[in-house]
């Protein structure tokens, strides 16, 4: 969702006169439990239309050329329209640069594989258990515990281990930011959100109190973390060994690197952590559970990746799954191209928002069967995964801002996903029942996903 800075009525055709007008902004608020269906509808018809608001001009494209024109052509013309001024201006600029250059690093990117590897394993141990006796698993709780361990882990080096349950803090945090990203979205369609915000009422008192919750806990872990930087010797000061150990493993997490290179606000970190938390961490396990949903849904297509993951690394049957993770390096996801084609495919004044639900579900883009899921619309003929233009396919958005984490995303996709079905065969837990999106940001499935898993290698306990 961007903002117009300056008078660009037009987007990017200027012969082109667009504005049907859809309907007006109370529409998609009765239409919010299955919001994306019905903007999905309204795309279909009109691709650039506008929905009437009192207070502010709201025009909705699902046309890439405009998509390109918002998020490149003229990308300085458009302000973000929700967020804080983290996400905007020289602020915006500047933490941009320092990410990218730290995301891109070898010791990074090594780092998060092998904390996605681990994370990833721990999955697999619990599948274990619940498979060895007949229980279905909500996996999608399972993986946002996962990716929030993953992420926490990545920028702070804490171990989180919300997977285990056992942490309170964790579990509470993990809610917390569930419920904020909900608020944060309806406040696109709720033009009296700031007066709720004065009131303390409604949706914006629980985003108030959930801010504070998650405040208060990543200050907490940045504090502990300045403290271990400044005082190394505190605990390990009769252990020259584990100090050196701890010193390299320090400069692995972003916080740490960030804290070694200089002397850092604080508040910069906690923004920080909580900008890339918002975005790598439910949206990686949103697509993940839809992943197993459609890898479920479509047998076929769950063996040929088993069949791919084991041809790549050369598993044998009574590999283990510890085995299996260890033989996830670059070079073999690299290599496993039907993964990648099955991963994911879903998908001063005016505001434009682009529809990436929409857009990944329509004909005029995708053809008449843009419905159906069919990852060998990504593959060349000798089965070569084959990109799409990023204004096209704008999960991960595009231009100045496209999502900095991509990479990281699809490795740990393609890991978890490789571990698990390389390990287990998953069928749905009740194959009757309906499957829906809860309208948040990133879409996960309302209520979770159950599903039963049996071992496909001999040793798959880790
Ligand atoms: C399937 C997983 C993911 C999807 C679909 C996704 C999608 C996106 C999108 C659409 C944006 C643009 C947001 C906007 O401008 O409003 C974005 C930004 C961003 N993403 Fe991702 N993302 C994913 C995973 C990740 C991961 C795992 C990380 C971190 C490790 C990450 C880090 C970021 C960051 C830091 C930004 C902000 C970039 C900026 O404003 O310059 N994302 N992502």
């Amino acid at each position: 969702v961007v903002v117009v800075r300056h008078r660009a009525q037009k987007l990017c055709d200027k012969n082109k006169r667009y504005h049907p007008i859809a309907g007006t902004v109370v529409h998609p608020l009765i239409n919010f439990p299955s919001l994306h269906h019905y903007m999905t509808e309204l795309a279909c018809k009109y691709k650039t239309y506008r929905m009437l608001d009192l207070f502010k001009g709201a025009v909705y494209t699902a046309d890439p050329a405009n998509v390109e024109y918002v998020l490149k052509t003229n990308f300085t013309n458009y302000g973000k329209a929700m967020g804080s001024s983290q996400w905007t201006g020289e602020k915006w600029q500047h933490q941009r640069k320092v990410m990218s250059a730290e995301f891109s690093t070898k010791v990074v990117r090594d780092f998060s594989s092998a904390v996605f590897k681990t994370n990833a394993v721990k999955l697999a141990g619990i599948i274990y258990e619940a498979a060895t006796s007949n229980q279905a698993i909500e996996i999608q709780d399972l993986f946002m515990k996962s990716t929030l361990d993953s992420i926490i882990k990545i920028l702070l080096g804490n171990e989180l281990d919300s997977i285990s349950g056992k942490d309170d803090e964790g579990n509470r945090f993990s809610h917390a930011f569930e419920s904020g990203q909900e608020a944060t979205l309806y406040r696109l369609f709720d033009m009296f959100w700031k007066i709720k915000r004065f009131l303390n009422i409604g949706k914006e008192a629980e985003l108030k109190k959930n801010i504070k919750e998650i405040d208060q806990f990543v200050n907490k872990l940045i504090k502990s973390k300045i403290e271990t930087i400044q005082n190394p010797e505190d605990k390990l000061s009769e252990l020259p060994y584990m100090h050196c150990l701890a010193s390299r493993l320090k400069k692995r997490d972003l916080v740490s690197r960030r804290l070694e290179i200089e002397d850092t606000d604080p508040k910069y970190l906690r923004d920080m952590v909580l900008c890339v938390t918002v975005a790598g961490q439910d949206t990686t396990a949103s697509s993940l559970s839809w992943f197993v949903y459609m890898m479920c849904k479509h047998l076929h297509i769950q063996e040929k990746i088993a069949q791919e993951v084991r041809e790549v690394i050369n598993l044998k049957d009574n590999s283990s799954v510890d085995e299996l993770a260890a033989s996830l390096d670059q070079e073999a996801l690299n290599k496993m191209q039907y993964l990648h084609a099955c991963s994911f495919n879903v998908k001063k004044g005016d505001m434009v928002v682009y529809q990436p639900y929409a857009m990944g579900r329509m004909k005029s883009l995708w053809g008449d069967d843009a419905e159906e899921f069919m990852p060998e619309r990504w593959l060349d003929e000798s089965g070569l995964f084959q990109d799409e233009s990023p204004y096209k396919f704008i999960a991960f958005s595009a231009g100045p801002r496209i999502c900095l984490g991509k990479e990281h995303a699809y490795t740990q996709m393609k890991i978890f996903s490789a571990v698990l079905l390389g390990s287990y065969i998953f069928k749905l837990a009740d194959e009757k029942k309906m499957v829906a999106y809860k309208t948040m940001v990133t879409l996960p499935i309302d209520g979770g996903l159950y599903v039963n898993a049996s071992p496909r290698l001999w040793r798959a306990r880790p």
